[in-house]
Order: structure tokens, then sequence, then C-alpha cells
């Protein structure tokens, strides 16, 4: 289980980033954390991830204290541009955490297979990043996640750099990894309804400094797919509540009851 506990982290400088956070992340769970522009989510995933000190508070990992990058733990950035090396090929960008991981190299080979086909890359193995369209090199750095068979998989809007469509497939592409995996993942978000679509629950945050302002339960069936989720009528209530509470962040007024 993945635990915060009244976290808290002020910049140099007096920025106060994340303001008292506690929450709780079940295993196997897929969590989205959504909340207004600048809240601290980046700020608090860094810290989930152990590549920031919080100023107070902490964070549990089944239970040990996280003060550096936990080995049990993958990050996917926003970034992927800059998360891939670009002298590497894509099998080499997959393969280098299992280098570091010491793993032998029949399983390491194995693994970078094994990514790659479940990322519907197995065919690009060769090619260089900067050979690749943005949503595939997104896709690259999933697989280096995936490879990695974390137990906590953290993504910071990892697909916001990416067009429409693009977006709407790696969604369903994350879907079916966390079910086949089992992989606990929490996902950090501005999108609403990319939140609402992902998650089996939802934090919502505050405005900075950043408190839980709601936790909710995602009660849409686990099959979920595009065109008929999103047009649901119960898909359409939990994403105005999400919308409502943002709103009610952004303003900094107390949250209205739950549905
Ligand atoms: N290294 C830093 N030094 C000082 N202040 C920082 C630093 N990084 C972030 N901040 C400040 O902390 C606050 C939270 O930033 P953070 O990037 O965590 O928010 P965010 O919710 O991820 O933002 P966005 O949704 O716009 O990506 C902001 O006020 C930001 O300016």
């Amino acid at each position: 289980m993945l635990e915060v506990s009244h976290l808290k982290k002020v910049y140099d400088g007096g920025v106060e980033a994340v303001g008292d956070l506690t929450f709780t992340v079940d295993p196997g769970d897929l969590v989205c954390l959504v909340g207004p522009s600048g809240c601290g989510k980046t700020t608090l995933l860094r810290c989930i991830a152990g590549l920031l000190q919080p100023t107070a508070g902490e964070v549990r990992l089944d239970g040990s204290p996280v003060t550096g990058p936990p080995p049990g733990m993958a990050v996917v950035f926003q970034e992927y541009g800059r998360s891939l090396f670009p002298w590497m090929n894509v099998r080499d960008n997959v393969e280098l955490p299992l280098k570091q991981k010491k793993l032998p190299k029949a399983r390491r080979r194995e693994l970078v297979d094994s990514s790659l086909e479940a990322v519907g890359l197995a065919d690009r193995g060769a090619a260089f990043p900067w050979q690749l369209s943005g949503g595939m090199q997104q896709r690259v750095a999933l697989a280096r996640a995936v490879a990695y068979e974390p137990e906590v998989l953290l993504m910071d809007e990892p697909f916001a750099a990416v067009d429409a469509q693009t977006r709407a497939d790696l969604e369903d592409l994350v879907r079916s990894l966390w079910k086949r995996l089992g992989v606990t993942i929490l996902f950090v978000t501005h999108d609403i309804d990319e939140a609402v679509y992902l998650g089996q629950h939802v934090i919502m945050l505050s405005a900075s400094p950043t408190v839980v302002q709601e936790r909710l339960t995602v009660d849409l069936p686990a099959e979920r797919d595009q065109l008929h989720t999103r047009a649901d009528d119960r898909f359409t209530k939990l994403r105005t509540r999400v919308y409502e509470q943002i709103q009610a962040a952004k303003r900094g007024t107390a949250p209205t009851p739950t549905i």
C-alpha cells in the first residue's frame, strides 16, 4: 500500500506548494489525482517518487518510508522527449533500467520484447526516439516503465503533449496494461474527463497549498470504451461532480456534499 501522510512541501523562497496531504492508494488500484493548474500535483508526485524531500510528513510504500527513489516504483513524465535518450534506439532505452536492476541478459531481452509488444511497438525496436511520433515516444516511455515490472507506476500528465486521438488510444492502453499487470497506478492529470475515464478512484486536490478536497469512487463498469463510457449518464454525473469541486477549489470555497 502507498500511504501519504500529512505531506507538506515548502520550496526554498517560501512557496508552499503542498499544504497537508493525506491519502492512501490500495495495491492494484488505479487512482487519478486531479486539481487546478499549479496546485502542486507535480511537486506531490516527485515527493512520492522520492525525487524531492518533503518539508514535513512522509510517504510510505508497503510500510517502509520513501527517502529516495524506491526500487518498486517507475515514473512516466509528461516530457517524453526529455525522458528518452536520443542516442539510444528504442530497445536500448527500454532495457537501460533493467541493466541498472542487474537482470540477466536473457531476462532483459524477454521483458523488452513483451513490453514493446504490449504497447504495439514490437517492430520499432531498432528505431531512434527522434524517428517516432510523440505518441509513439510516449509508448516507449510506457514500455520502459512496464518492463521494469514496478509495483507502483506514477504518471505525471503523461499524455498532455499528444493529440486528442492519440491520447484516447494511450488512455485505453493504460487501462488494459493496468488490468493485465495488476500494477498500482497513480495518475496525475488536470483533465477531468481523463481522470473519470481512467480512474477507479479520483482524488480531487484543492488550490495551492494543496489538501485533498474529495475522494470519489468511479462506479463505472470495469470494461470502458471511449465511445460508450463517455456517453454514459453516470460518466456525465461524475465528471460534473469533479468539475464542480475543481471550481470550488479554485474559488477556495468548501466542497459541496458528495453525490
Ligand atoms: N523548484 C521550484 N521552486 C520554487 N517553486 C516551485 C518549484 N517547482 C514548483 N514550484 C511552485 O510550486 C507550486 C506548485 O507547482 P507544481 O508544478 O507542483 O504544480 P502542478 O499542479 O503540477 O502545476 P501544473 O498543473 O500547471 O503542471 C507553483 O506555485 C510553482 O510555481
